[in-house]
């Protein structure tokens, strides 16, 4: 089964998500590709949507935010869409108050991760805001860093509106910020899709891996069991794993007991749920440099 590709656009509200997402879909037409988008507005009214033509599968999500209170919605619009539509690619545009790395744990729902391939979150900064950013609150500065600290490529926009002397100086103070990523001067969202395209790489062993790419920070591994897990034996994994393992969510049938197990862990604390009905059993784990032979090796050591 091929996977969907997945981009996260994400930044500040009035950064130039929506010009980005119209740049994009018009070069997707082009190369030829299958597009789907999924856009999510904190408003009660769409806004943006007149930015996707209609043979685009547009899914809106409205008056609230994908990564706060709609991740269900969210997920069951995703699912939707892979069932609808053969798709390439999918755009996701984020509010501007969304945390980009909550959007990615919201793509990663273990019913479809292993459908799509997520290649990374593209934040845009303000170019004329980042340099007025004194001004700001401190949770929204704090919030501005984030997104621009866990994006694979951070698009400086609107240069148009900056000084040369002005753009030197947002780079360097975006790259102190995100020292691993890329950043790319952009007026008016303007890039080249061989550039987004370049956060791509080829799955290595994909039944194992899927998700973010290596030159990500923030990785995901898919890991699908083919026998009962010993809950001992994965409590004792998560005491031992490294504190850079930050989320692991999923389905799981453990020996001993009956049915299948709905998994969520987050800052330490796993939660077990019976699930009413039986389902892929696989987890996935999001982290930082996660070391995915090595999380294989353990759970196919507790593996029945
Ligand atoms: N001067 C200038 N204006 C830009 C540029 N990019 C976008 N804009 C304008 O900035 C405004 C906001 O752009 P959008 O693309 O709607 O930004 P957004 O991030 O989707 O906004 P929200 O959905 O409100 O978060 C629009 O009026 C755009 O035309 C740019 O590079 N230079």
């Amino acid at each position: 089964m091929n996977q969907t590709e997945v981009y996260i656009l994400g930044g500040f509200l009035g950064a130039g998500k929506t010009t980005l997402l119209k740049n994009l879909l018009q070069e997707e037409k082009k190369a030829g590709r299958k597009v789907a988008v999924v856009m999510n507005e904190l408003g009660k009214e769409s806004i943006d949507s007149s930015a996707v033509s209609e043979d685009i599968p547009l899914k809106e999500l409205l008056n609230g935010c994908v990564c706060c209170t709609m991740q269900g919605q969210f997920e069951a619009q995703l699912h939707a869409l892979l069932a609808e539509n053969e798709l390439d690619v999918i755009y996701i545009e984020t509010t501007g108050a969304a945390h980009p790395v909550e959007v990615l744990d919201s793509c990663l729902s273990p019913l479809f991760a292993d459908r799509l391939l997520v290649r990374g979150i593209i934040s845009l900064a303000d170019g004329s805001r980042w340099q007025d950013q004194d001004r700001l609150t401190i949770p929204v500065r704090r919030l501005l860093h984030e997104q621009i600290k866990h994006a694979d490529l951070v698009l400086l926009n609107k240069t148009d509106l900056l000084t040369e002397k002005e753009q030197a100086e947002v780079v360097r103070d975006i790259q102190a910020i995100q020292a691993n990523g890329k950043v790319l001067m952009t007026a008016h969202a303007r890039v080249k899709l061989e550039d987004i395209r370049k956060l791509t790489a080829s799955p290595k062993g994909a039944v194992l891996k899927s998700g973010i790419n290596e030159q990500l920070h923030m990785k995901t591994y898919v890991h699908k069991f083919t026998g009962s897990v010993d809950l001992e034996g994965f409590e004792q994994f998560l005491r031992d794993m490294p504190d850079t393992i930050y989320r692991i969510k999923g389905y799981v049938s453990f020996a001993d007991s009956n049915g299948c197990f709905s998994v969520q862990y987050s800052y330490g604390m796993p939660m077990y749920m019976k699930e009413p009905v039986k389902m892929k059993p696989l987890l996935v784990f999001i982290g930082e440099n996660l070391d995915h032979s090595w999380i294989h090796s353990k759970m196919e050591e507790i593996t029945k």
